[in-house]
């Protein structure tokens, strides 16, 4: 098996666009406003960072963006081309690692790979040269007859990965890649992506870890109840604060929430006499008159 590395096309978006241009971008789930009227510009070749707390917003942007969610309103164009009104150009450039990743579990790990590669176009022998290259540098090459419902977590994550590279997209969205991952995996995932992106190729990928982002991205977005608070180059966004974790808690308002001082019944050391009350409430069936201890009904 090679143990080369993956050879990538050079990426030149369209005229010089933006990789991902989102303006208006709204969602709505009954009276729940998911998103906000989101506007993004991601800059080509970069390694992008969508951050925010739970129910931010994220998964529902990037499945709009990547075509899998209709917007209520708002354009999204990848290199330049729409997504809802060109989906075919759109769909060819790019890679796409879902949250929850729906993979087909009774294949090989090898199979999926060259069925992609044929829905993708791609010829067979071109497929099998990827899919031989992917398996061997994302460490699945002993696992690649196993079938993917036998598949790890971190198994299931890098095959996807390997699934959504081989067109070589020029814009990769992934959400969530590392959660679930070994420190081993993900720091092989991070070196496919660096060489990635070093190509020109563009990632956007949605996380909570912030030591991570602000190691890997060069381009972060925050955003927190379906709106981008803060986008542009880590360093911006980190402004003065000591690191983007502080940045951020400021920007998504983390202060106004409680700290869980008010939990003060939790815990080894709490205080056990405010449970007494309580306590000296329930009669005591071995006192004085056990009659009232069952309520006196008798
Ligand atoms: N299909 C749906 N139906 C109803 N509400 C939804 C649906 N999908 C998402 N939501 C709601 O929209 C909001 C945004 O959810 P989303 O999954 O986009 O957040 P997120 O930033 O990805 O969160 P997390 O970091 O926890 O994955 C949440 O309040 C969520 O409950």
């Amino acid at each position: 098996m090679s143990s080369q590395p993956v050879e990538p096309d050079v990426h030149t978006p369209a005229g010089g666009a933006a990789a991902v241009r989102i303006e208006g971008l709204w969602k709505r789930f009954g009276e729940h406003v998911a998103v906000a009227g989101v506007d993004l510009e991601l800059p080509a070749g970069r390694f992008v960072g969508l951050v925010g707390p739970n129910g931010a917003g994220k998964t529902t942007t990037l499945s709009m963006v990547t075509g899998l969610l209709r917007p209520d309103s708002g354009t999204v164009r990848i290199s330049g081309h729409d997504v809802w009104a060109d989906p075919v150009s759109v769909k060819a450039r790019i890679g796409v690692l879902p949250e929850g990743l729906r993979l087909f579990e009774r294949l090989s790990g090898r199979e999926l790979l060259l069925y992609t590669g044929q829905l993708r176009g791609l010829s067979k022998a071109e497929t099998e040269r990827r899919a031989g290259q992917l398996l061997d540098v994302l460490d699945l090459s002993a696992s690649q007859h196993k079938l993917v419902v036998d598949y790890s977590t971190g198994m299931r994550k890098k095959i996807g990965l390997a699934a959504a590279l081989l067109h070589n997209p020029e814009v990769l969205f992934l959400d969530e890649p590392f959660e679930g991952v070994d420190p081993v995996s993900a720091q092989t995932i991070r070196g496919v992506l660096e060489r990635y992106t070093g190509s020109g190729a563009t990632v956007v990928f949605s996380s909570h870890v912030m030591e991570l982002v602000e190691s890997l991205c060069d381009w972060v977005a925050v955003m927190a109840a379906g709106r981008i608070r803060a986008q542009g180059p880590v360093s911006e966004v980190r402004g003065e604060a000591s690191s983007l974790q502080e940045a951020f808690l400021e920007l998504v308002g983390a202060g106004e929430r409680g700290s869980g001082h008010e939990l003060d019944w939790l815990g080894g050391t709490a205080d056990v006499a405010t449970a007494a009350p309580a306590a000296a409430a329930t009669p005591d069936p071995t006192g004085p008159n056990p009659a009232a201890a069952d309520g006196g009904s008798r």
